[in-house]
């Protein structure tokens, strides 16, 4: 099974970077994953409700055009279900059975993600309660996900 990560907003911040990169690295021992970033649209600060909901729709429609028929779409968000790493485990497990030609896991910009793409998911996983910057969200599930594989493998990792 292919896995790739969508986030909408840029990883920009070196130390987000290395990390990301790091975890991807480790992940290609167990799987194909890849990731997209920077699909966002350009929003000032003091933008009026109606104009994040018309850039949240241009940013949704850019992700859904990236999905195939066949693909499956998880999206990240704290209001998600909360999941332990053993059962997230479980998940990708499942996830890796399923007739399917890639798992997206998708991040949202600092507005979060258009209605239509949380629609579309067939899963949606929260993190934590908290919400985290999306460069940090991307962080911690590629750590979630490296952690999944080496339950799943039954292979030691620091606890
Ligand atoms: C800065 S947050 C967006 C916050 C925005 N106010 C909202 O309503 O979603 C950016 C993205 O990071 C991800 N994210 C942040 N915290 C998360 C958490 N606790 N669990 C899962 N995803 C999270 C989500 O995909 C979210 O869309």
């Amino acid at each position: 099974m292919k896995y790739r990560i969508i986030s909408v907003g840029r990883i920009r911040e070196n130390f987000y970077q290395e990390g990301i990169k790091e975890y991807l690295k480790r992940l290609t021992a167990y799987t194909a994953i890849e990731m997209l970033d920077g699909l966002e649209e350009k929003i000032s600060p003091r933008s009026s409700e109606k104009e994040i909901a018309r850039i949240l729709q241009k940013e949704g429609d850019r992700i859904l055009a990236l999905l195939g028929d066949n693909e499956i779409l998880i999206v990240l968000d704290p209001q998600g279900e909360a999941l332990s790493s053993e059962q997230l485990a479980v998940r990708v497990q499942e996830l890796n059975l399923q007739a399917k030609t890639r798992i997206n896991l998708v991040i949202g910009g600092a507005h979060g993600l258009a209605p239509p793409v949380k629609q579309r998911a067939d899963q949606t996983i929260s993190l934590s309660k908290m919400t985290f910057p999306h460069q940090m969200a991307v962080l911690l599930l590629t750590e979630q996900l490296y952690r999944s594989f080496k339950i799943l493998k039954g292979e030691p990792y620091h606890k």
